[in-house]
């Protein structure tokens, strides 16, 4: 990896990426639904719960069972879906095509039944079905538990991937702004949020701006002497947008670290509460304007997340009530909203950037809020976390043997184009190289406009070394030694022969390097991986090289160049 990272920061930079476009937004029809508050349930696998349906698109209302309360099995619905598709590759060897046409076909269902869009569906069945099929086979490890793994980590990426932090101001008082329908659990948040802030140490407010339901200021008044923090009010006669200024202002004099504002909810989203919204935003400034979402609006938490996004603009998501949702369609609709485009025949739909979930309620305890985490979502859906611990070991006994065959060919000066497509094809395949490259040690310095550069490099390089002849990869020495080969290689990849010869000039250098560093690591010398990066850096200002370059570069240039042991032009 580091080889092929180093490699590819090195090059000199090509090709465009192309900006994603943004498309108009979706039109809206929201219904009101009552709240499962309390009860939790196992409804959509028990026939005796499903007795009585909600009104809102067949969500199972709560039961108590012999005055006990059921609890969910989070996504349990889901869950059981997807193990059905397991179940039909018992006995299959390998993954292909053929064979995973039907667990995929489950798979859909299951997605579909649990309420996520047709797009995502779409989007997550293509990239599932495609990963599954070019996943390397693991010793040990069955088909139905890599297509696990591999559902596991899209389910990861389609939730965010990573944990999503709460922003605080640089300085001054962090304004958290809750947005959101009527009853989704705005108020009960502020006061939870404002617990887990205290935890972490932080002085907080709470502001009540929702001056439609007098009710709503009382609640907040007794959640915040519950959980220790004051409450600015000025009860239902003023403006929100006044009661928030005047709220930031109170908290700036007491030196409180943040400020939680409350705001109205409404059934549905009208311009009413849009331009409310929009003046408050504007008169607090809010780092975070999170979105109070209930679990169970299911895909049509997309539609929120983004009509709330195009008229006053968030940062993020809360997920409410999660604990009453046995379904599971809004926790993975709000990071990838697709929006309609074009006209209802074609369906077409193009993916517009979501929000990340930054917190989900699970109860109505103060302590019921917790940081949303992608991966554990994921394996509560599956159900299957003894079989993603067992492939991930076995993936890593894997990664273990090949770093080692690399170790070798390290030392004995034999990594090749083949070793450097293998590295290449492993990154793609584990995840963004941004990702990957903060976890080498000493690279943390490298800057984003730098692993951009070095991910379009690698696709670059990559085309010259897919045209190379079995027998040029593995033996490098034979492009070095004929520029005919050289000439050839160009032409069949569209790129000048100054290109190829770099390229081939650069897989010497790194050889080079590599034995250094394997040397060093080896306990002959300590490896000083901030030197390889500066020496990249020169080379990469070097590559095109002025004479003025040239001549600062010199000295590196003259020990690239004896690196290249052998590499004569002819
Ligand atoms: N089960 C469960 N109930 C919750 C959760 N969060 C909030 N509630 C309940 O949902 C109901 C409505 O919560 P509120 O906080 O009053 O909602 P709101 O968004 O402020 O309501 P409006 O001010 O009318 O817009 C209350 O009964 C809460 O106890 C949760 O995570 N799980």
């Amino acid at each position: 990896m580091e080889a092929t990272t180093a490699l590819a920061l090195s090059a000199s930079p090509t090709g465009a990426r192309r900006a994603p476009e943004k498309a108009p937004a979706a039109s809206l029809h929201l219904r009101r639904f009552s709240a499962t508050s309390s009860l939790h349930l196992r409804a959509a696998q028990s026939p005796a719960l499903r007795s009585r349906a909600s009104p809102f698109q067949g969500w199972w209302r709560s039961r108590r069972a012999g005055g006990l309360v059921v609890r969910a099995e989070m996504f349990g619905q889901l869950t059981t879906g997807l193990e059905s598709a397991w179940n039909k590759l018992r006995g299959v060897d390998v993954l292909t095509k053929e064979n995973i046409a039907e667990p995929m076909r489950d798979i859909r269902r299951a997605l579909l039944e649990a309420d996520v869009s047709l797009p995502v569906v779409r989007r997550f069945i293509e990239s599932v079905s495609e990963k599954a099929v070019g996943t390397d086979v693991i010793r040990g490890v069955k088909p139905e538990q890599q297509l696990v793994k591999v559902v596991n980590d899209e389910l990861v990426q389609l939730m965010g991937g990573e944990v999503s932090d709460l922003v605080f101001a640089k300085s001054g008082p962090t304004v958290i702004l809750l947005a959101g329908l009527q009853g989704v659990g705005k108020t009960t948040v502020c006061a939870k949020l404002a617990s887990y802030l205290k935890k972490m140490g932080k002085s907080c407010m709470l502001v009540a701006a929702d001056v439609y339901r007098p009710a709503a200021i009382d609640q907040l008044t007794i959640l915040g002497k519950k959980v220790g923090v004051p409450v600015y009010s000025e009860g239902t006669e003023a403006k929100p947008s006044q009661i928030a200024k005047n709220g930031l202002k109170e908290a700036k004099g007491k030196k409180t670290d943040v400020i939680i504002v409350d705001t109205a909810g409404r059934l549905q989203v009208d311009k009413a509460m849009m331009n409310e919204l929009k003046e408050v935003k504007k008169a607090v400034n809010p780092t975070e304007v999170l979105l109070v979402v209930d679990a169970m609006t299911g895909q049509e938490a997309a539609g929120l997340v983004s009509s709330f996004n195009d008229e006053i603009g968030i940062t993020g998501a809360i997920l409410t009530k999660l604990d009453g949702d046995s379904r599971g369609g809004a926790a993975l609709s709000v990071k990838e909203v697709f929006e309609f485009v074009g006209r209802q025949a074609r369906r077409e739909y193009i993916l517009v950037s979501g929000k990340p979930i930054k917190f989900v309620g699970q109860g109505e305890r103060i302590e019921d809020l917790e940081p949303f985490y992608p991966d554990r979502m994921a394996q509560r859906i599956l159900g299957m976390g003894d079989v993603l611990s067992f492939v991930e070991k076995a993936q890593e006994v894997m990664h273990q043997e090949d770093a080692e065959e690399l170790q070798k060919k390290i030392l004995s000066a034999k990594f090749n184009f083949n070793d450097f497509l293998k590295q290449t094809q492993m990154i793609t395949k584990m995840g963004s190289f941004s990702r990957l490259i903060g976890m080498i040690p000493g690279m943390n310095k490298v800057t984003p406009a730098q692993i951009r550069e070095a991910e379009k490099n690698l696709k670059f390089m990559e085309s010259m070394i897919n045209v190379m002849t079995p027998e040029e990869r593995e033996r490098p020495e034979l492009l070095a030694e004929s520029r005919e080969r050289r000439r050839r290689v160009a032409k069949d990849s569209g790129k000048t022969e100054q290109q190829v010869s770099q390229l081939v000039a650069q897989l010497f250098q790194m050889r080079a390097r590599m034995q250094k560093m394997m040397g060093a690591m080896q306990g002959k010398d300590s490896p000083d991986m901030n030197e390889l990066m500066e020496s990249i850096k020169a080379e990469e200002q070097a590559a095109d090289g002025t004479a003025r370059r040239r001549r600062k570069y010199g000295n590196l240039r003259q020990r690239q160049l004896d690196a290249m042991r052998g590499f004569r032009r002819r």
